[in-house]
């Protein structure tokens, strides 16, 4: 690829947070902002068995968006095909187009794991390492060759940006494991963004935090947008329509051939469009309780 934005040509992590710097920007159908992904005609199969087909939707920078429907409808497998987090799991495979800053991610001469960087993944449940705070933050950037020195400021500005700085940077040395799951996610949120990424994508994050751990992941996420952008899934109605900007609901469809079911993207609007005048009735009946 003649591009190296994505192909991780460089020498150090250093040359390549340079690459990513300016982007050229395309504008996004309907919300006039930058779009930083757009999704055309993807479908995932595992094998044989089609999860997700026929995804349309772009995604805006600094934005939040929402992915949204019931169990088994393939958010999580969606989500996981924006930074090919699908090719390490075996038999997975994508179809389609997943076009970042306008190039496919999928292309030949992508390096994953650079796409990995700039896309980082946020977990449903918090998995620090077994280190210290410290060296849960700097972990990345130490295997991408950023020196120490340059570290330290890394580790403090990850962990402020993550709202989690004024609670632990008198222990920075303790154990990660002995932080509260609500900051262990915190945790989790500053090691992702201690690689800079430019996209945050989080699977249900707070589906194993109590309401008030929640609320801090959720202001959280709010923060972070003014400077990554968001892709969430989340079970959380309300919570979706509490921090998201978009919201795509996803169904599922089933097979009679095969009795599987497989999802697919019913619709993709502004949050608030979705949550009070949705235009598909599978939508309505989602958003308001009748069904999932
Ligand atoms: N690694 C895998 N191998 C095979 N099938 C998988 C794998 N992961 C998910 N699936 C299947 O793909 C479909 C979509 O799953 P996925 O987890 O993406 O849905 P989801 O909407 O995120 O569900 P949930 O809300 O329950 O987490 C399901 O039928 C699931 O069983």
């Amino acid at each position: 690829m003649s591009d190296p934005t994505l192909s991780g040509a460089g020498p150090d992590a250093r040359s390549r947070r340079i690459d990513m710097a300016p982007q050229p920007a395309h504008e996004s159908p309907g919300t006039g902002g930058p779009t930083v992904f757009d999704i055309k005609d993807v479908g995932v199969f595992y094998g044989d068995f089609k999860a997700v087909k026929d995804v349309n939707f772009t995604v805006a920078k600094n934005e939040i968006t929402a992915l949204i429907g019931p169990s088994g409808c393939g958010k999580s497998t969606l989500l996981r095909s924006l930074n090919r987090m699908n090719d390490l799991i075996p038999g997975a495979r994508v179809e389609g187009t997943v076009s970042y800053h306008g190039k496919d991610i999928y292309e030949s001469g992508v390096d994953p794991v650079e796409v990995r960087r700039r896309i980082g993944m946020v977990f449903q449940k918090a998995n620090p390492f077994p280190k210290s705070i410290f060296d849960n933050v700097s972990y990345g950037p130490k295997i991408h060759g950023v020196p120490r020195a340059e570290r330290d400021d890394i580790v403090e500005d990850s962990l402020r940006k993550a709202a989690l700085w004024d609670e632990v940077k008198d222990d920075l040395k303790k154990s990660a494991l002995a932080l509260s799951g609500g900051q262990q996610q915190r945790l989790c949120i500053a090691r992702t963004i201690a690689l800079q990424p430019e996209v945050v994508l989080m699977d249900e994050p707070c589906s194993a935090l109590d309401p008030i751990a929640t609320a801090r992941i959720e202001e959280l996420m709010v923060d972070l947008a003014e400077q990554f952008t968001i892709v969430i899934v989340t079970h959380n109605m309300q919570q979706a329509a509490r921090v998201s900007d978009k919201t795509a609901f996803f169904s599922t469809e089933v097979n009679e051939v095969s009795d599987t079911r497989t999802g697919v993207l019913v619709e993709f609007d502004d949050t608030q469009r979705i949550f009070t005048t949705p235009s598909d009735v599978r939508t309505e009946n989602y958003v308001t309780g009748r069904f999932g």
